[in-house]
């Protein structure tokens, strides 16, 4: 997508994430880097103070304006970094607690907002920890499913994708215990999950017939039953009617190949059994600028593909690639659909 087909859409709305946390200081690093590194315009959804304290931390000076309205971000946007609403909270790096969690919750609720209404063409959430949300009162196991609650889409089919320069994942199930993986896989949420994704692949990321790879959830893809029979009662009858509807579905394959640098040509996304069967290879490869992008929503919703990194906060080690990444891809994304619809 062309950077003169993002310059036409308006403003991202980038929630803060937790204040403690490295997402403050990189949304500053990803302003200074707008230009060199092609950020579309974006606007902070509050943090006046603890971004300039946060960007101070990095030895960065990063000119902020407060700013009323998307319309009035975008047109900050090239001289300063624009910051609409006025949450705020001192920088405290490394030292999480409630207030800052329930900071973080209001920053991503009105991030939200402005997405779903329109007013903002995508909407990109800073790292928050999920533990320290639940006790303010986010009843959610990840932003995801916020974010899909807000946007009137069940949390089943709102599909979560990590996507970087090398590779696409897909976890089938997401923030569940291990133990609970097996119990939970089933032919109709194969399909489900495989339908929406590669609508999106084709919608989001022009990719006109994307080519699925469905991973086995047991060592060997189950030895023919001899390590589990998932495969055999559930992955590949879920991979024959995925093909049956016309999807480009292959699988299941054993997970243990599936990474390796041949096979990852031989596919656009690899849709997974668990989380750390999508996000370790996922990290792996491409941790500074993977991107964690919600597949199946009517608005383009990223990530940065890391999380809160509390012990790094301030220090000026976080890497800001991750965050970019993940600017970039929203920009790219919805400039794609206003294109195209
Ligand atoms: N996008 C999100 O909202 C998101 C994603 C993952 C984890 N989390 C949350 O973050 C908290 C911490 O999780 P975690 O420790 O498993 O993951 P983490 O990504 O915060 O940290 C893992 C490791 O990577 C390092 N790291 C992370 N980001 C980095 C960056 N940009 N540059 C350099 N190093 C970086 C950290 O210092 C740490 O060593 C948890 O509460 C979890 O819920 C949030
Ligand atoms: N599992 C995700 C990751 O490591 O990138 C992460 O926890 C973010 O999940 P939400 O976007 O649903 O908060």
């Amino acid at each position: 997508m062309s950077v003169a087909a993002e310059a036409r859409i308006a403003p991202l709305a980038v929630s803060l994430g937790d204040p403690s946390g490295i997402g403050p200081e990189l949304i500053a690093e990803a302003w200074v880097q707008r230009t060199r590194a092609r950020v579309p315009p974006f606007v902070a959804i509050g943090g006046v103070r603890l971004i300039a304290s946060a960007a101070a931390s990095r030895g960065i000076e990063v000119p902020i304006e407060p700013v009323a309205s998307l319309a009035e971000a975008g047109a900050v946007f090239g001289r300063a970094l624009p910051v609409l609403g006025d949450l705020d909270a001192p920088f405290r790096p490394g030292e999480p607690n409630a207030e800052g969690a329930a900071l973080a919750f209001s920053s991503l609720q009105t991030a939200t907002d402005l997405a779903v209404r329109g007013e903002a063409s995508a909407l990109v959430t800073g790292p928050i920890a999920k533990a320290l949300l639940a006790a303010v009162g986010f009843h959610h196991p990840g932003q995801t499913e916020f974010v899909a609650q807000a946007c009137g889409v069940t949390a089943q089919d709102a599909v979560m994708m990590l996507a970087g320069p090398q590779l696409r994942t897909i976890p089938l199930t997401v923030h569940v215990a291990l133990a609970r993986v097996p119990g939970l896989l089933s032919v109709d949420l194969i399909r489900r999950r495989a339908r929406i994704a590669a609508a999106a692949l084709t919608r989001d990321f022009g990719i006109v017939r994307p080519r699925m790879a469905i991973a086995a959830l047991n060592p060997h893809a189950g030895e023919s039953g001899k390590f589990g029979d998932e495969e055999v009662r559930i992955i590949a009858p879920a991979v024959e009617a995925l093909r049956a509807e016309g999807i480009d579905a292959t699988g299941p394959h054993p997970a243990d190949a599936l990474f390796a640098p041949h096979e990852r040509r031989s596919y656009d996304a690899a849709l997974c059994m668990y989380h750390d069967q999508a996000l370790i290879p996922l990290k792996a490869l491409d941790f500074d600028s993977g991107v964690n992008v919600t597949l199946g929503l009517p608005i383009v919703r990223t990530s940065p593909d890391h999380g809160t990194a509390f012990a790094i906060a301030g220090t000026g080690r976080a890497n800001a690639g991750a965050t970019i990444a993940a600017l970039r891809m929203a920009g790219e994304c919805a400039a794609r659909r206003a294109a195209h619809g």
